[in-house]
């Protein structure tokens, strides 16, 4: 007996993002979800409205009966509705290539969520998502936010602090990517997979890839494979194609685990630093990529009344935060790896720690999964180094401190020493202005 699909309304906030469309065409494909209401919240309203037309051309072109609403007015983006699916980038891309750019002017790593590039986003995410889930409490007090908005460890700490009740879920689709790459070169179905994993967002490392259909850890002979013939990156865009390939080399000098990709940029700095280019850095290809097809697909459409398809498909990244919509309104314990208060998760690392790890997603939210071992010394060094730095400075935002957030600076793990520390510091507040909160 098929059960009856629950209708729900959907808002999905920083609309303008390339990400929208597979996020839509996957909640349109969904066999289990009853999309009726979509609606689109941006605070560009220029962005908003191209995102509008290509959204309103795929609800046309695949026959949908959905209703599609376009605005900036956070009181009609989210009174009544069900789920926010949240992906804002404050600053937008124009200040991602500062935070990449400044710190290599100064030999460090430049880069959206890691190091000190990572650090001037979180001050400024701090400051924008904190507005943002105001405007989502006041309006739809009871509609879960499945957020992608990053630095989702800063992020995550900063919503548990400031709206300690607030129904949120924080996701990352980074081991989606790694065990996707990892099936697609070696030939495993990850749906086989019941994955042991901790860290912190993009700071992490799997423990165990036990797989279904072998009765076994497939993890050890998963690392043999990456050491012996590596990633099949082809079709990869280049950046993405090198970090598989620095993830390669994390295998073979670390091969007890898996890492996660983003360790490259802790472990190798010095390497990134020299593969790095500084007038070209990843802003620059996502301006000439992800947000050029927009644009190009906004003309598309503006210019062939007859156009029968556009170049966006139902993907992962949109298929992850569906399926945890899904998890939360029927009621099913799947399991998903999610940034979340630790509370013992790990054994051995501060209960306060803000971690990535397997959750279970039930209608009543999310239980953690305790991993019942002690993490090595390595990676517990290493982590808790990391979460010493970013507790500081999420105090600084909150203290509106300056000392503290020189101290995250200088304890972050991709900084050599508190001078340069101090000079990225005071050119971030410079170039941030408002976006951070004052610092005194
Ligand atoms: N968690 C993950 O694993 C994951 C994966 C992919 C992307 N992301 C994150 O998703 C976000 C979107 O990425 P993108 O590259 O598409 O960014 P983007 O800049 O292309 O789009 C983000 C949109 O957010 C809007 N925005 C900014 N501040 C806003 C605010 N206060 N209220 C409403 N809208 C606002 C911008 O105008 C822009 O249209 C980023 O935070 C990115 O880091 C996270
Ligand atoms: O440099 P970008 O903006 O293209 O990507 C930065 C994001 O990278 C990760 O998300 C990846 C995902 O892991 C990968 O499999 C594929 O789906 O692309 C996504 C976006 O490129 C990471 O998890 C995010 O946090 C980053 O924002
Ligand atoms: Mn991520």
């Amino acid at each position: 007996m098929s059960v009856e699909k629950k209708k729900i309304k959907v808002t999905i906030a920083g609309a303008g993002s390339g990400y929208t469309p597979g996020m839509v065409l996957t909640l349109l494909k969904s066999d289990e979800l009853d999309v009726n209401e979509i609606r689109l919240y941006d605070n560009d309203s220029e962005k908003n409205k191209d995102m509008g037309i290509i959204i309103d051309f795929i609800i046309k072109n695949g026959g949908y009966s959905v209703k599609i609403l376009v605005t900036e007015d956070p009181k009609v983006a989210f009174a009544g509705i069900d789920f926010v699916f949240s992906q804002i980038r404050v600053g937008k891309i124009e200040m991602r290539e500062k935070d990449e750019k400044i710190p290599l002017k100064y030999g460090l790593v430049g880069q959206e969520t890691c190091g000190l590039g990572g650090f001037s986003y979180g001050m400024r995410s701090m400051k924008g998502f904190s507005e943002l889930v105001e405007l989502i409490q006041m309006y739809a007090p009871n509609a879960w936010i499945l957020n992608y908005t990053n630095p989702e460890t800063i992020v995550a700490e900063t919503v548990r602090r400031k709206f300690p009740k607030a129904k949120i879920i924080n996701a990352c689709d980074m081991t989606i990517g790694i065990e996707e790459i990892i099936c697609d070169s070696f030939g495993y179905d990850r749906k086989n997979w019941i994955q042991e994993y901790y860290g912190l967002n993009h700071f992490g490392w799997y423990k165990s890839i036990y797989d279904i259909s072998k009765s076994k850890d497939v993890m050890p002979e998963i690392i043999d494979k990456i050491k012996e013939i590596g990633f099949n990156t082809e079709g990869l865009d280049k950046s993405w194609a090198l970090t598989y390939q620095n993830m390669r080399k994390l295998v073979k000098d670390f091969p007890e685990n898996i890492p996660n990709n983003y360790l490259e940029y802790y472990l190798y700095s010095e390497m990134i630093v020299e593969e790095s280019d500084i007038n070209y850095t990843r802003a620059n290809q996502i301006m000439d990529g992800r947000l050029k097809k927009i644009k190009d697909t906004v003309k598309e459409i503006k210019n062939n009344p007859n156009l029968d398809s556009i170049d966006y498909e139902s993907d992962s990244h949109g298929q992850y935060i569906v399926d945890i919509a899904t998890s939360l309104l029927y009621n099913k314990n799947n399991r998903f790896i999610l940034i979340v208060e630790n509370m013992g998760a790990i054994p051995n690392l501060r209960f306060d720690a803000t971690v990535e790890v397997p959750c279970y997603v039930n209608s009543k939210g999310i239980e953690p999964i305790r991993l019942g071992f002690n993490i090595p010394d390595f990676h517990k060094g290493l982590m808790e180094a990391q979460v010493a730095s970013e507790k500081l400075l999420v105090d600084a935002h909150f203290e509106n401190s300056y000392q503290k957030a020189l101290e995250a600076f200088a304890l972050n793990q991709t900084v050599p020493n508190a001078l340069v520390a101090k000079k990225v510091l005071d050119e971030f507040i410079e170039a941030n202005g408002d976006y951070w909160v004052e610092l005194r």
